[in-house]
């Protein structure tokens, strides 16, 4: 008509950017306006004019191209439509109230957009984001997975709708592994996801940033049967296929990685429904005047299904700008659409109330705007196959029938494993004991270390009276011996575990255990530094007076040590008893079913605050150690090798050392059961085998040596030590005699130089 108003709507449309929607909703628009300018009963004397501008899906430029038109020209909009972006539709909208003007979106679905206080003239032809977890929460609960995994891009858009995902499914009982996000790089986020072992991935991001998702997610292997991904269903078809040169993967790749991923979108163009729209058309009639209208009208169709929404929304305008024509002519003071201007503020509010109650049928179903100004409607659920969109099932929210999924009647779902993957590895517990050949040959090292140690033991009786042994203090020797066999007997208790004993036996023979080994180094060590200690002693004794360093001293120095050990242990085990615990190492995959994890389980005893305690132990033997080490410097000098050890003794102390060196960060870094066992079997053993035999095996082969030149030193000890039977011969006690009288005169001479010193000062 050409004497018809023109009403002018601008129109914000997404052509390039994450989302480029408009090149298809554009034309489904302009097709609607068309079709209301040539439909004389609607909108009579009026003919709507879209004024198409591109927002590139970017909040400032949808936000600077508003304004400008808003500001610039001299066509005054009666309403917008668009945006079809969130990122372009948040700001806009949140403005444009401002203007007095309805905003009416054909795709956005921020669930952001759903807050009337900061939109309060908005409404919008798409159902917020968040409505599509009805249809992943629906499909979880069909196939009975209780544990997903999620990963959406860093927007509102997304952001709002995971959050309500996560809420929902928590509440559902479903485990979320992993909730990972990203701004423009995914890669980390992918691997994260990888190593919780999540199965099902519920996926929100843009379809350019979908793309660099399962190129990660190839480059990670997070696909193939195992695997489910979901991801939004509005994107373009063939979205993962679009030359992209950030993404480092081929086509192939691409293809391989999305096979089998469902989409959820709502059902924008039913299919089969031959109910006219209130337009008169059918969703058939639709598609093939959209095909005429575009000259790539199949190519965009099969890409964006839902334009049908930009089609229905223009004619949802069209239908309440010519109620609200009505309404405003009804008013006291008529006037008409005409004569509005951006402020005015009843022709925006008839208009709100009219969108607020409308309800029609438009060629993508039932149009409806809840109290939020969102669309009710139907979603539907796809699966990639074969480079196509199969739909696969619905979830009608529109009824309020419990949201459940229905598959029937659709295609089924395809899964290359011909059964729905499991939603996590299955977690099976590997109890890791001591096998019994490990065991076997401790007992029998420990015991081949008994008889070694008895040996020795007989060996040190039968020779006691012997020159050599009498002077390394047989009695003390014994003591050692005797540390040194319970250090073996600990290696026989150290591999009895829940395998051969129970729980309660376990934890016994590991405090037993500690008994043994903590009582039999005091006794072996200080049994050999006490006899080093009785040797610095003589050899830096500046008096004649005879030392009392009798074995029964040497033996009350052991025995105080051995009583630190039993204070400390029995408070240990009264105040932080050991208890079995159950320790997990490790996870590891079984190499032949990547669905099984082994989790390595060892019992453990162990106390609360053992740390602290062995630390105890740490220091008391570090400085009996370092006490022992100092000793043995400073005999060095002594050299009468029957009687003197210290050169032993510090190959023993540099050996405890090294073991302990070795064997301390292994033992913590061990996580398998037999390998631990035998690490400290072998250093134990180690310990308490070069001791001994270092110790004795040297007094073994000088049994019979006599050196008659030490032999005043001899008798000087065994003095010491309280011994008659040995030393007793005329010659050595005349040279003792000589030795006391020369050290006598000696004192007498020293005396009387210093009186005369005195005397000679005083004169
Ligand atoms: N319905 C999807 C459009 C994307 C967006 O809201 O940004």
């Amino acid at each position: 008509d050409p004497n018809a108003t023109r009403l002018h709507l601008l129109g914000l449309y997404p052509m390039t950017g994450s989302f480029a929607g408009g090149e298809a909703f554009l034309p489904a628009s302009q097709l609607a306006a068309q079709d209301v300018n040539a439909n004389p009963d609607v909108l009579p004397g009026y003919q709507l004019v879209i004024k198409p501008l591109d927002t590139k899906c970017d909040g400032g430029t949808a936000t600077d191209v508003m304004y400008r038109e808003l500001y610039n020209t001299t066509t005054t909009k009666i309403m917008i439509i668009g945006a079809g972006c969130s990122l372009g539709t948040e700001p806009t909208a949140q403005a444009s109230h401002h203007w007095n003007l309805i905003q009416l979106s054909y795709s956005a679905s921020s669930p952001e957009l759903s807050n009337r206080d900061r939109y309060p003239r908005f409404f919008r032809m798409f159902p917020p984001e968040s409505v599509f977890n009805l249809v992943w929460l629906a499909v979880i609960k069909e196939f009975k997975w209780t544990k997903v995994a999620t990963l959406h891009q860093s927007v509102d858009l997304f952001s709002l709708a995971m959050s309500d995902f996560q809420e929902d499914a928590k509440a559902m009982g479903i485990e979320i592994l992993a909730a990972e996000s990203f701004v423009d790089n995914p890669i980390i986020q992918v691997e994260n996801i990888k190593n919780t072992g999540a199965r099902i991935i519920m996926g929100n991001f843009y379809p350019n940033m979908a793309r660099r998702v399962f190129c990660a997610a190839y480059h990670h292997q997070l696909y193939g049967a195992k695997y489910v991904w979901f991801v939004p269903g509005w994107f373009e078809a063939l979205w993962w296929r679009k030359p992209d040169d950030s993404i480092d993967c081929t086509v192939d790749q691409m293809d391989e990685v999305v096979a089998h991923t469902f989409q959820v979108n709502i059902i924008a163009l039913p299919t089969g429904r031959n109910k006219p729209s209130k337009m008169g058309v059918t969703t058939e009639v639709f598609t093939r005047r959209f095909h005429d209208f575009v000259g790539n009208g199949a190519e965009l169709l099969t890409s964006y299904k839902e334009c049908a929404l930009g089609y229905d929304s223009v004619w949802a305008i069209a239908f309440a700008l010519e109620e609200a024509e009505k309404q405003l002519q009804a008013l006291d003071t008529p006037r008409s659409l005409s004569d509005f201007t951006y402020t005015d503020n009843v022709t925006v509010d008839i208009l709100f109330r009219i969108l607020s109650d409308m309800q029609f049928e438009g060629v993508s179903g039932p149009v409806k705007f809840d109290d939020k100004g969102d669309r009710i409607c139907l979603l539907d659920l796809h699966q990639i196959r074969d480079h196509q969109s199969v739909l696969v099932g619905i979830v009608d929210t529109t009824t309020g029938t419990g949201n459940d999924l229905q598959l029937d009647g659709y295609q089924p779902i395809h899964w290359p494993d011909g059964v729905p993957p499991i939603d996590f590895i299955r977690v099976r517990e590997d109890k890791q004991t001591i096998k019994y050949p490990i065991f076997v040959t401790g007992v029998v090292f420990a015991l081949l270390g008994i008889v070694l140690a008895c040996c020795f033991l007989a060996f040190n009786i039968r020779f006691r009276t012997t020159r050599v042994i009498k002077m390394s203090s047989p009695n003390i020797n014994n003591l050692m011996l005797i540390g040194g066999m319970l250090a073996y007997v600990s290696i026989i208790f150290l591999g009895v575990d829940v395998n051969i004993a129970s729980t309660d036996t376990f934890v016994f023979m590991c405090k037993v255990k500690t008994w043994l080994l903590t009582i039999g180094f005091s006794t072996a060590f200080g049994a050999m530094f006490s006899k080093t200690w009785r040797v610095h002693k003589i050899f830096t004794n500046k008096t004649a007076m005879k030392l009392d360093l009798q074995d029964s001293r040497l033996c009350s120095f052991i025995a105080a040590l051995v009583v630190v050990d039993v204070i400390i242990l029995s408070i240990w085990t009264a105040t932080d008893p050991v208890k079995a615990t159950k320790m997990q190492g490790t996870k590891v995959v079984d190499p032949d079913e990547d669905d099984i994890v082994y989790i390595p389980i060892r019992m453990m005893c162990e106390s609360s605050n053992q740390t602290y305690w062995i630390g105890a132990f740490y220091v008391i033997d570090g400085l009996l150690l370092i006490f022992g080490a100092f000793l043995a410097w400073e005999t060095r000098k002594v050299s009468i090798p029957a009687l003197n050890d210290s050169k032993y003794i510090g190959i023993c102390v540099y050996n405890i050392l090294i073991l302990s060196l070795i064997g301390a960060p292994v033992s913590f870094i061990l996580e398998e059961q037999n390998a631990l066992y035998v690490l400290q079997a072998a250093l134990i053993w180690l310990a308490a085998t070069l001791t001994l035999c270092v110790v004795f095996i040297p007094k073994i082969r000088k049994r019979n040596d006599v050196n008659p030149t030490q032999s005043t030193m001899v008798s000087r000890v065994a003095q010491s030590e309280g011994s008659t039977s040995v030393v007793d011969t005329q010659n050595e006690v005349d040279m003792q005699r000589e030795l006391q009288r020369l050290r006598q005169e000696n004192i007498r001479l020293k005396n009387k130089i210093l009186l005369g010193q005195s005397s000679t000062t005083l004169d």
